[in-house]
């Protein structure tokens, strides 16, 4: 069912108790505004599905995009179809609250939308908090247990939990993790908007008719992306080797570079005869990843993709926040050093038969899930009211 919400003409409306709601209509129709902040490329892979479901629904977004991956934000928000309303040029923590503060007295959105763990993500719940903005998290209730692994993002998670009152979490599990924390506030399990994004790459495949295929070729072909901050350093090294060792032995090993480590002049070096590539917009690395005969990674969102494209995986961190994503013989937790890295590689690939597909989170329709939770909360919170009339269809 669709939500409109329809107001007088040129009315700007306020409701005193909720405080926070702007709406102004033009053309009288409906307008409800929902800001979303986000930073890096997997926020806007990830709320690209949950703003156009909003949309759908006739919410009016408004995105606030920080600085925190100002290289990379534009090839990403492009290849999604993604509207970036205003930019904020700041990246670190102390420098992004007083902005963020601002843009939302400025806006005076209903509610504030966040999602994942990083910094950007935190700054925004943290401003909107203390605006007194209701907020949403998407993607909440991961948890590793260890406060400094992932570094710093189980922290910065743990922090959202806090300011947010709706958390939108991807499986059951994440959602007995809040429960057990006693954080206040509705929380729904949703799935992850990840496969919302996945989704939409598929069926555009589809449509332009051009499955994704592997073009013919004998050699094994492993994709491998490395940029978590706990790795940085000794082991960020390990991966590159192994990475560098499997090529030698005959492997097509492609290492997507992350900007995080483009200062880092020995990379290339190390990796040779592996390739590496500059980031690729996100189509263009789903189609690379369809088709990889094993993963090797340390992010979040491509364990995610592995899984449910039913790819070989080797997640090379200590632990992991998606076990969800992981199963014997197929994908699997491996320490980053380059020996267990090429024995684990050539275990899996040595296997033959299908892999198993995971749909632990969802099918593609967080997004819509989302926006009808958001919408639903923000009418229960008597936003509506004030001139506003809400028609369903
Ligand atoms: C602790 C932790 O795990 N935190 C995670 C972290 O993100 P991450 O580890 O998932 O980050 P990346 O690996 O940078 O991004 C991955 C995405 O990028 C796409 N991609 C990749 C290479 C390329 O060349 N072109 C692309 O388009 C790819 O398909 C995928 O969708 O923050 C997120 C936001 O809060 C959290 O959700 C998430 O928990």
């Amino acid at each position: 069912m669709a939500i409109f919400i329809r107001l007088r003409p040129f009315c700007v409306a306020r409701t005193p108790s909720a405080g926070n709601l702007d709406i102004h209509s033009q053309e009288g129709a409906r307008l409800l505004s929902i800001m979303a902040v986000i930073g890096t490329r997997p926020e806007a892979v990830k709320m690209a599905p949950v703003l156009a479901a909003l949309e759908r629904r006739g919410a009016r977004t408004f995105v606030l995009a920080t600085g925190q991956h100002a290289d990379l934000l534009p090839q990403t928000v492009e290849c999604l179809d993604l509207r970036i309303d205003e930019r904020l040029h700041q990246a670190d923590l102390p420098h992004l609250l007083a902005p963020l503060q601002r843009a939302i007295r400025l806006h005076r959105p209903a509610m504030v939308v966040v999602q994942g763990d990083t910094r950007s993500a935190f700054a925004g719940a943290a401003a909107a908090f203390l605006e007194n903005v209701l907020v949403a998290h998407v993607e909440a209730g991961l948890r590793t247990g260890t406060p400094f692994d992932p570094f710093p993002e189980e922290l910065l998670r743990r922090g959202i939990a806090r300011f947010a009152g709706i958390h939108l979490t991807p499986t059951e599990a994440s959602k007995q993790a809040l429960l057990r924390e006693g954080v206040g506030g509705r929380v729904e399990v949703v799935g992850n908007s990840v496969i919302d994004a996945l989704e939409q790459v598929l069926a555009k495949e589809r449509r332009r008719r051009t499955p994704l295929r592997r073009s013919p070729s004998s050699r094994p072909r492993i994709l491998v992306t490395a940029h978590r901050r706990e790795n940085e350093g000794r082991r960020l090294k390990e991966i590159v080797a192994a990475a560098a060792k499997l090529a030698s032995e005959g492997c097509a090993v492609t290492l997507f570079r992350h900007p995080r480590l483009s200062n880092l002049s020995w990379f290339e070096r190390c990796a040779r005869p592996a390739k590496v590539s500059a980031p690729v917009p996100h189509d263009r690395f789903v189609s690379q990843l369809a088709c990889a005969d094993l993963v090797v990674t340390d992010s979040g969102g491509v364990q995610e993709e592995a899984a449910y494209l039913g790819r070989r995986m080797l997640v090379v961190r200590e632990r992991t926040e998606r076990p969800e994503c992981l199963s014997p013989g197929e994908r699997v937790l491996v320490p980053p050093n380059k020996d267990f890295i090429c024995q684990r590689a050539a275990d899996l690939m040595g296997r033959h038969g299908p892999v198993s597909r995971s749909s632990a989170l969802g099918t593609g329709t967080s997004g819509s899930r989302i926006a009808e939770i958001l919408i639903g909360e923000l009418e229960k919170a008597g936003n509506l009211s004030a001139g506003s009339e809400l028609i369903c269809r």
